[in-house]
């Protein structure tokens, strides 16, 4: 007998009846040819948005990618249905090669790991009343200040040494004494250029044609695989090195209050009821993320603000004035205590985090079930991009999304209109998977930004004769943006000079790196 339907015809029926996919890019646009475009493809996909619209399905080999460029699409698929958006795909290079999908950036959300991954995260790095971090970062800025006052012309080197000083204090209690020298700060900044330039999504070829994962090293195009094994000694150092640092500090019995130290030391009641788990290994990856993710992302932000603040002096000028307002004794720095009556400061920071691609394109998500949105089929298993910068330059959301204004930002009973949407609901991210570092990022950039406009002048360049430089901007890297490295003339303001004349180190009375 004839069958009712041949299968072809059975498959577009059941085509048919699925709803067709997301629209593809503009005729001529390409995951290809966006990805030889390199730094800023972020634009590159805002284009394409601008011309196919917010929801596009791209393909390139066996890679799909839905990307979502407006805030409605993101929040609808990525917030709304977090419970099947959330997963993140694994891909050959960083996946099966390498070997990443123990990292909590790559856990699948199907793994147990992955609640307890982001529940020791909430407790070290979350926002809770407690925050222990305060403490250290308030401690920790004073070093930076004073680094700014007396080599200004370092301050990317400060900014640098000043993120990783917090982290690597909060998550291992190791105090960084020398960042020129100290080995853990080389390790971590050589560690994120390469997963920032290499790990972007799409970046490899063998994740779009993994038949090339056979092709051997030697042969040419096969220099991925010295890659990949580079990466993996790379990312088990990053996770030992550190961890044996405290227990060799624990069994001395010299250990610093810190994350690991807690956890290690309780690591009993941790195990409890997880018999398949090795918790000491969790910790550590845990501890290493937290590492990772704090140690560049605050930088770029904080390089952005100096970058902004050179540009737009009208804007440097008017935070000054409001912090000098709220002390105008000039006898302290700005606190926490603060945010309420500096709530221009506090605009600024949110149109930093606005205006500057930080995180552009986040962080890949993979939906887990088949989906349909707007009449639109998505594949289950597709991975889904959440374009931030472009959500962050919607002329729909944002009005005059290229010119840099904090006023946006500020209240209604300041301006008359209510202000336009928090960046912070879009830079961290989305759903499940949002930036665990939200709060102590937003914690350490009002610390910083706040006494850093207190305390000093930010202007142009200088060249020997006293003329004002030109100040070329551009940005580079993938995953986490940066301007590139720039200069400008930082200089103390009058009215703070005597408590910035004062400002000393605060040292810790034992120095741990010395007793390795
Ligand atoms: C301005 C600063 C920061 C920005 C803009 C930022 C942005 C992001 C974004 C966009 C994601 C991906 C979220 C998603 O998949 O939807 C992410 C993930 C993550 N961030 Fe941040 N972040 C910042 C600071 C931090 C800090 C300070 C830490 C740690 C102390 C941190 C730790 C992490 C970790 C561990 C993840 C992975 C979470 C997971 O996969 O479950 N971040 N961040």
């Amino acid at each position: 007998r004839e069958p009712v339907l041949s299968l072809g015809k059975a498959f577009l029926v059941i085509k048919k009846l699925r709803g067709p996919l997301p629209p593809g890019p503009p005729p001529g646009a390409s995951l290809a040819t966006a990805r030889k475009h390199g730094s800023r493809v972020w634009e590159e996909y805002g284009g394409w948005a601008r011309k196919s619209g917010p929801v596009i399905y791209a393909t390139y080999g066996k890679t799909s990618l839905l990307l979502l460029s407006s805030a409605k699409a993101a929040n609808d698929l990525l917030n709304k249905r977090s419970r099947i958006y959330s997963d993140r795909p694994s891909t050959v290079m960083f996946g099966e090669l390498i070997g990443h999908d123990k990292t909590v950036f790559r856990s699948p959300t199907s793994s147990p790991r992955f609640k307890i991954h982001r529940r020791l995260m909430a407790e070290v790095v979350g926002g809770s009343d407690e925050r222990e971090y305060v403490k250290v970062m308030e401690e920790k800025r004073i070093s930076f200040l004073v680094s700014l006052r007396d080599d200004p012309n370092k301050f990317i080197t400060h900014i640098k040494a000043n993120a990783a000083a917090i982290i690597l204090q909060v998550v291992y209690g190791y105090t960084l004494t020398n960042p020129s020298t100290d080995p853990l700060l080389r390790q971590i900044q050589e560690y994120v250029t390469h997963l920032s330039r290499e790990g972007t999504f799409g970046k490899w070829l063998v994740d779009s044609y993994p038949f090339l994962k056979y092709t051997p090293e030697w042969f040419p195009g096969g220099s991925f695989h010295t890659f990949a094994r580079e990466q993996r000694k790379r990312t088990e150092d990053l996770v030992q090195r550190p961890m044996e640092w405290v227990k060799t500090q624990m069994r001395s019995g010299i250990s610093a209050t810190s994350f690991v130290e807690e956890k290690l030391t309780h690591s009993g009641e941790e195990q409890a009821g997880r018999k398949g788990e090795n918790m000491e290994e969790i910790i550590g990856y845990v501890a290493a993320a937290l590492y990772v993710g704090g140690a560049d992302t605050t930088v770029s932000a904080l390089m952005s603000f100096f970058l902004l603040m050179v540009q737009y002096p009208s804007v440097q000028s008017r935070a000054q004035a409001e912090i000098d307002k709220c002390i105008p004794s000039h006898d302290r720095i700005p606190t926490l205590a603060d945010p309420a009556s500096l709530v221009y400061v506090e605009a600024v920071i949110k149109e930093v985090l606005r205006f500057a691609p930080i995180g552009a394109l986040g962080l890949p998500h993979k939906v887990t079930e088949d989906d349909w949105y707007d009449g639109m089929f998505i594949p289950k298993g597709t991975p889904v991009i959440g374009n931030i910068w472009a959500i962050l330059q919607d002329p729909d959301v944002y009005n005059d999304p290229i010119t840099f204004d904090p006023t946006r930002h500020l209240p209604q009973h300041l301006t008359g209109t209510p202000p336009q949407p928090n960046p912070a609901d879009y830079v961290f991210g989305f759903g499940r998977r949002i930036c665990p570092g939200n709060q102590f990022a937003l914690t350490s950039l009002f610390l910083s930004i706040s006494s850093i406009l207190a305390l000093f002048d930010i202007g142009p360049p200088i060249d020997e004769l006293g003329n004002t430089k030109e100040l070329e901007v551009e940005y580079e890297g993938g995953t986490v943006a940066h301007p590139r490295p720039f200069e400008c003339h930082i200089t103390p303001r009058k009215h703070w000079m005597p408590l910035l004349e004062n400002l000393s180190f605060v040292k810790d009375s034992i120095c741990p790196n010395d007793q390795e």
